[in-house]
């Protein structure tokens, strides 16, 4: 096979990198190759928790008393279920439309491919930048970064590196506009337990299991359907409501599902995945699941498990500028226009990244994926990205990369 740009994203593609039994080794070892065919690229492998690596690759600027930039992406992927694809989710066959169909297609190996690339490729033309540019490779972003992004933010090593601006993941756009993100949402995983009066299933009684957890099912999915209508009607973007989706219900004897289905279970319980914006208040939030979604006098008990952070130390909101105060912000939006894209307004993203832990530390990041007239496929079946389409985000971070790193403006 030829190598070339596309078949090297092909080639990292075709890593098993899913949960629950991520390949982390060999795709690290491939980027290690290919960064070390890029003159002037170091690389080091950092273990902050055994069998999880992060590769972190390094193009010194000449300048070293500015903050440098960090190029982040995430080497993990969710599952898939082949036998729902069209293409093998690992095989990244290309279409003879150049469709790459593969599990991390957009979620998020393109851009980490897209990164070195775009170095390459300048580094090629002889450029030197100014700030220090890194790039990070980390793992278990899709479980939460709590052995990747959140270990290796709070590290000496990464306090080390000096970071004063950071580029991660995004989201596809379906038009011809690039999107970018300013703020993710803080995901909470909410269940609730029922406890109620078991007994045949046949006889009518108030205050079973099921009854209780139902009643709360129907309180949220109102509470649910109040925040949708509000995005539905064009006055918010998905970002900027609280979501909450139920995940699983579980209740019942399953051995005797199907074969003996008369008794009424004396627990229940189901599973939710909350969505907050870095605006919303989380203690109000609290007080309505106390009171309204899980009153313990409904028999009802929750556990709420926040997964990461949601202020920053000064007890701020998780929100990167995107205005004046925030010079990398121009420069951005510059850099789009120069390699011949648009930018849509400013989003919060609906779903959650690593780049929660820089902001946590006060570090501007944006979320960013070089995708345009694509049909938004994360985690979902048959996700691909076409050729062109790849090929034309190299681009777009050559420009990123080089106008970044040469800000030199030293208070930033
Ligand atoms: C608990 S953090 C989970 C992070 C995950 N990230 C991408 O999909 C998400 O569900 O948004
Ligand atoms: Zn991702
Ligand atoms: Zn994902």
């Amino acid at each position: 096979e030829e190598d070339t740009p596309i078949t090297r994203f092909q080639q990292y593609l075709r890593f098993d990198t899913a949960h629950p039994n991520p390949n982390y080794t060999a795709p690290i070892s491939f980027l290690k190759t290919f960064a070390q065919s890029v003159p002037g690229l170091q690389t080091q492998i950092l273990e902050f928790t055994p069998n999880k690596p992060v590769l972190l690759l390094t193009l010194p600027g000449s300048n070293p008393s500015l903050s440098s930039i960090l190029l982040n992406s995430h080497l993990d992927s969710v599952p898939a279920e082949p036998s729902k694809w069209v293409h093998p989710p690992f095989a990244a066959h290309k279409t003879s439309d150049g469709e790459i169909f593969a599990r991390g297609a957009q979620d998020d190996k393109c851009i980490g491919m897209q990164y070195l690339e775009a170095l390459s490729n300048l580094r090629s033309k002889g450029f030197v930048p100014a700030r220090t540019i890194h790039v990070s490779y980390v793992p278990d972003e899709e479980i939460g970064g709590l052995d990747g992004a959140a270990k290796f933010t709070a590290s000496k090593e990464f306090e080390n590196l000096n970071v004063g601006f950071v580029l991660d993941e995004g989201q596809a756009s379906t038009n011809n506009v690039f999107r970018v993100f300013y703020a993710d949402r803080t995901p909470w995983n909410l269940i609730i337990r029922a406890s109620g009066t078991p007994g045949h299933g046949s006889k009518m009684f108030d205050n079973s299991a099921m009854e209780n957890l139902m009643k709360s099912v129907e309180v949220i999915s109102k509470f649910r359907e109040s925040h949708f209508d509000v995005v539905k009607a064009g006055n918010a973007m998905i970002g900027e409501v609280i979501s909450v989706n139920p995940v699983y219900l579980k209740a019942g004897i399953p051995s005797l599902a199907g074969f003996v289905m008369n008794m009424q279970p004396s627990e229940a319980e189901a599973g939710f995945d909350i969505r907050l914006p870095p605006t919303a208040d989380p203690d109000l939030l609290k007080k309505r699941i106390v009171d309204e979604w899980a009153p313990a006098a409904r028999n009802l008990t929750y556990q709420i498990i926040e997964k990461g952070p949601m202020r920053d130390h000064k007890g701020c909101p998780l929100a990167t500028a995107t205005d004046d105060s925030n010079p990398w912000w121009s420069i951005f939006k510059q850099a789009i226009t120069a390699a011949g894209g648009k930018l849509s307004k400013p989003e919060i993203l609906a779903s959650t990244t690593d780049a929660r832990y820089v902001r946590q530390k006060g570090i501007p990041a944006f979320g960013f994926s070089p995708i345009k007239n694509t049909p938004i496929l994360l985690h979902d079946h048959n996700e691909f990205l076409k050729d062109t389409n790849y090929l034309n985000g190299i681009k777009v971070y050559k420009s990123i990369i080089s106008s970044l790193s040469s800000f030199e403006d030293g208070s930033y």
